[in-house]
């Protein structure tokens, strides 16, 4: 074994990595590693850089500064953000997924091709609606078909632009077993959230991000007043129940108060 193979303990890590689309970085001097097995929220104001982070590490984005180095042969997939997708597309369920794979749909593809997109599609529990045209699908039945989309690349690591956006509580809850499940079965996942008493505060690990990277560590280390003001820039009134940090934005709060 040699040097580079004891050191490298992560699937991907930045190093003070500068990013903008012109002339003016959204991404500055930004240093993150991810390492096998992660399971990590990334929160943040809109425009805080959240997707350009991820993409830099899709690798379709690249850094005017720094350097992004990933494990050899590393496999990522990536969900995008529901509301980027061009839900109209003519397609099923199964040939959505099948597409992710093979980049042809049903006439064209193998039997084993149609078998291992069943064979997700039941790991998400959504094998009824393979027949199902996309845009018939509820919030969390799209976010699971773009799940499948993924799995079927066997990731290592698994990339989340908001996953848990326009989906309802159950199916929050739900999204959250699953990624669980997966993470558990080796699988790191990096998702972006603007949840975060419903989604970060239940993550292992938490990266405040805006611009630059502000803080890291468990949700009791950044779900706190001073990192979450820092980050959103207004003040954040954090509370703790059950042992889990609770953030009540300003309306709670002056309810709070009232009630006290
Ligand atoms: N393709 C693009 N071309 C030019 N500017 C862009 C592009 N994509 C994003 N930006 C800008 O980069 C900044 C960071 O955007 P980004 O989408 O990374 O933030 P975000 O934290 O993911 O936001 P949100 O939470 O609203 O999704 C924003 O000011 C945005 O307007």
């Amino acid at each position: 074994m040699n040097l580079e193979q004891v050191t490298i303990d992560y699937l991907v890590r930045i190093q003070g990595a500068t990013f903008g689309y012109d002339a003016s970085p959204v991404l500055e001097d930004v240093s993150l590693t991810i390492p096998p097995g992660a399971f990590i929220g990334v929160v943040g104001p809109s425009g805080s850089g959240k997707t350009s982070l991820l993409r830099l590490l899709t690798g379709t984005a690249t850094p005017q500064r720094g350097t992004i180095t990933r494990r050899r042969g590393l496999a990522v997939a990536y969900v995008p953000q529901l509301e980027t997708v061009n839900w109209n597309f003519p397609v099923t369920v199964a040939e959505c997924v099948l597409m992710a794979r093979t980049g042809r749909t049903l006439p064209w593809s193998t039997r084993q091709e149609r078998a291992e997109v069943h064979r997700v599609l039941g790991r998400l529990g959504i094998e009824g609606l393979a027949g199902r045209h996309i845009r018939e699908l509820s919030g969390g039945q799209q976010q699971r078909m773009f799940i499948a989309r993924a799995l079927l690349r066997r990731p290592q690591l698994l990339l989340m632009d908001e996953p848990t956006t326009g989906v309802d509580l159950t199916s929050r809850h739900d999204m959250l077993h699953l990624l669980g499940e997966l993470n558990a079965e080796g699988v790191a996942i990096l998702l972006t959230t603007h949840d975060l008493n419903g989604v970060a505060a239940h993550l292992p690990r938490l990266v405040a991000l805006n611009r630059t990277v502000l803080a890291v560590g468990s949700p009791r280390e950044v779900i706190t007043g001073p990192v979450l003001e820092r980050t959103f820039g207004a003040p954040v009134e954090v509370l703790e129940h059950l042992g889990m940090p609770v953030v009540l934005d300003r309306y709670d709060a002056a309810d709070h108060r009232a009630s006290a």
